[in-house]
């Protein structure tokens, strides 16, 4: 068992043994790439999302918080990104070197759950989509849905493990076709815009409650959508140049944040907040029928299902190799870095893909809806950001790598990006953070398994500590669950 390098990990990835032979990605790739997987199921049920809980006001505010957090955390990927180049796979690496394996350790399974939660969220919401034509997909949960979504599935998997490349260029055509009826919508809409509409009850009823909880209540929501901000990290071995990493997700960020803003403002003029909350998602096809009659929903269902389809390839090889590396580093077994002849990390994918179908099952006797399994997805997400954020901090304490003035500005932007993650901590509510505990105990067992091929103790110092809190909460979530206290 090899200590994880960055070159042994380049020259043992597919991906990357393909960068070095073809041509390594440029800036535009990157950039589709970045907006490719931000760009997923999110944005089409951004109008009801939103609406489902804050009025006009609070959903501007909301923007402007997540405008200005997530701009933060992109710089943040950005800065890291140029100071330690020799770093690839940040969201495993940055949280080991800024705690030691244990957290590098839930990182990497936190981003990895949240990954193929997340792809259970997109089958549910392609299959609910299909359910506007095909009834009993229902809301993509039902019996049929499940059934229809676990062929999918595997097709997919089977198609992966024969050995997928240039997953990124697929990835650039998707892009450009999903972005067209996301740029058809914001045009129809905004001809149908009205002022009044959107004034009406700015700041929301009363039954909304205070402005702050109306803000809070759509941070969940802001974040999923922006989740992937942190692919052109994910893929930095592969860049062309290692400028190109930032500046790609700056520019993917500034991108899909206009995208984003527009449908879902635009939207609060059509129809009023209780129309747009009481809206079946994807509710941007109820907005765009509203607005132009049922064309626009079938035209939304139809790329809503483009969308999902190549999000969900993207989410799995990245769910995929957010395995590989902690693998190859010993704080998971060395099996699950095991690539088939194709180069592909099998185990890995057959982990992943397992894990879906439970949770698929899951999904359908619990009843579990889309908003949830993206709001757990979101939840487990917030524990990888914060330690990349963490890590950004002490690097420009440290004053590494920069010099002189600028470590001031990447204090300031990680310190910003940190406060972020940890106001949405507080902003996601007891509810999925005890969820997200349940989720982040089990990994225990790969961690432990995997320290032990290396002989090295599992925990130390305040390792030990935080397992035993994440223990505690995970019994507390378990205990909920089966009292009735807490459900999906
Ligand atoms: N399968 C996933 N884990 N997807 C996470 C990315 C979510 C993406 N931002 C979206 O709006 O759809």
């Amino acid at each position: 068992m090899s200590t994880y390098t960055p070159e042994a990990a380049d020259a043992a990835l597919p991906s990357r043994q393909a960068a070095r032979t073809n041509d390594r990605l440029g800036l535009g790739l990157l950039t589709a790439l970045v907006v490719g997987s931000i760009l997923g199921s999110g944005i089409f049920g951004l109008p009801q999302n939103m609406a489902s809980g804050a009025s006009a006001g609070a959903i501007l505010i909301g923007w402007l918080i997540t405008g200005i957090g997530m701009l933060a955390l992109a710089r943040v990927y950005q800065m890291l990104a140029l100071r330690k180049p020799q770093l690839n796979n940040g969201i495993y690496v940055y949280a080991r070197e800024s705690a030691g394996h244990y957290v590098g350790f839930n990182s990497a399974w936190g981003y990895w759950v949240s990954a193929w939660i997340g792809n259970v969220g997109y089958l549910v919401a392609a299959f609910g989509a299909l359910g506007y034509f095909f009834p009993s997909f229902g809301d993509g949960n039902t019996a049929a849905a499940v059934a229809g979504a676990s062929i999918v599935l595997w097709l997919v998997h089977f198609m992966v493990l024969r050995g997928i490349r240039g997953a990124a260029v697929l990835n650039a055509v998707v892009t450009l076709a999903k972005v067209l009826p996301l740029l058809l919508f914001i045009a129809l809409v905004a001809t149908a815009f009205r002022l009044e509409t959107f004034n009406m009850e700015f700041w929301g009823s009363a039954k909304l409650g205070s402005t702050f909880d109306q803000v809070k209540s759509t941070m969940l929501v802001t974040v999923w959508v922006f989740i992937g901000i942190e692919g052109a990290s994910v893929y930095s071995a592969r860049a062309r140049r290692r400028e190109d990493v930032g500046r790609a997700t700056v520019l993917g960020f500034i991108v899909t944040l206009v995208l984003l803003m527009a449908v879902s403002l635009l939207s609060l003029g059509v129809l009023q907040q209780p129309e747009l909350a009481g809206l079946k998602n994807p509710s941007m096809a109820g907005v765009l029928e509203k607005a132009v009659g049922t064309w626009g929903a079938v035209l939304i269902y139809g790329g809503l299902i483009v969308s999902v389809g190549g999000g969900f390839l993207a989410w799995t090889l990245l769910a995929a190799e957010s395995l590989f590396s902690p693998a190859t580093d010993g704080v998971m077994p060395s099996g699950l870095a095991r690539q088939n002849a194709q180069g592909v990390p099998a185990n890995a994918l057959w982990l992943t893909s397992a894990m879906v179908q439970v949770f698929l099952l899951v999904a359908l006797f619990s009843k579990a809806s889309y908003l949830a399994l993206i709001s757990l997805s979101t939840a487990m997400i917030l524990l990888p950001y914060l330690f990349s954020a963490v890590y950004g901090v002490m690097l420009a304490v440290r004053r590494e790598g920069a010099a002189g003035s600028i470590h001031r500005s990447d204090l300031a932007v990680s310190a910003l990006a940190a406060l972020y993650c940890v106001w949405l901590l507080y902003a996601a509510g007891p509810k999925y953070l005890l969820l997200s505990s349940l989720l982040y105990v089990p990994g225990a067992v790969l961690y432990v398994l995997g320290r032990r091929e290396q002989r090295a103790r599992p925990f130390k110092g305040f390792e030990l500590g935080l397992a035993a809190i994440l223990l505690l909460l995970a019994a507390v979530a378990a205990y909920l669950l089966a009292s009735g206290g807490l459900s999906l």
